[in-house]
């Protein structure tokens, strides 16, 4: 029998058409503010990947694109807070105008970190978007300039976010059951 994924999702917390929306207006904001400007955007891999795709496309400005990847030590599902950098800049970040994409700001942990780091570099500016924010549980103060939507402390995934690399090409953001978090727990021992 085949496996369908949508079995393990509890429910559907932000629609595709919710996220689609959401991700006009937010582009039509970021035109408005950066008018006159060339907007580097970089993508904290992995889950932020189809959330910026979507956004540049609702950007009406030059916009060139960058990628990092940091891994945050710690047990799966929260972050520890020492961060260290798995993948680094292509291009010099020196003079231009940083967005910062993220899906996700859990405990702001690895985006203090990393609009501190990126400061360093000598960036024109420097601003945050995430499509998602969970202020309950913030351990780290951390600027956003653009939130998607702000959220209980639910563990989320879809739309780029994944539990255990899986989930992450769903169409919308949901919670799964409580029943797929303790399986995957048990086998790997986590
Ligand atoms: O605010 P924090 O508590 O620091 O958590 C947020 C970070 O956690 C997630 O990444 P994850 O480590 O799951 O990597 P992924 O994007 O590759 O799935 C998310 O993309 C953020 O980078
Ligand atoms: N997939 C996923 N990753 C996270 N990292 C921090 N919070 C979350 C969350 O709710 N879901």
């Amino acid at each position: 029998m085949s496996y369908n994924m949508m079995e393990d999702v509890e429910r559907i917390l932000i629609s595709e058409a919710e996220l689609a929306q959401r991700v006009k207006e937010l582009g039509a904001q970021i035109t408005a503010d950066y008018t006159g400007k060339e907007i580097l955007m970089i993508g904290i891999l992995r889950g932020a990947v189809l959330f910026m795709s979507d956004l540049m496309r609702a950007i009406s400005l030059p916009v060139s694109l960058d990628f990092m990847a940091v891994s945050s030590y710690g047990v799966s599902t929260t972050s520890s807070g020492v961060v260290r950098i798995m993948k680094d800049l292509d291009e010099n970040a020196e003079n231009k105008h940083v967005l910062i994409v993220e899906d996700i700001i859990d405990s702001g942990l690895t985006l203090n970190y990393l609009v501190d780091n990126l400061k360093s570099r000598r960036p024109a500016s420097v601003k945050i978007c995430t499509l998602l924010s969970k202020p309950d549980r913030r351990k780290a103060e951390v600027q956003i300039a653009y939130n998607g939507f702000t959220i209980p402390d639910y563990f989320v995934v879809g739309y780029g976010l994944d539990f255990a690399e899986k989930y992450r090409n769903f169409p919308f953001i949901g919670v799964l059951k409580p029943s797929v978090y303790q399986s995957a727990k048990q086998s790997a021992k986590i």
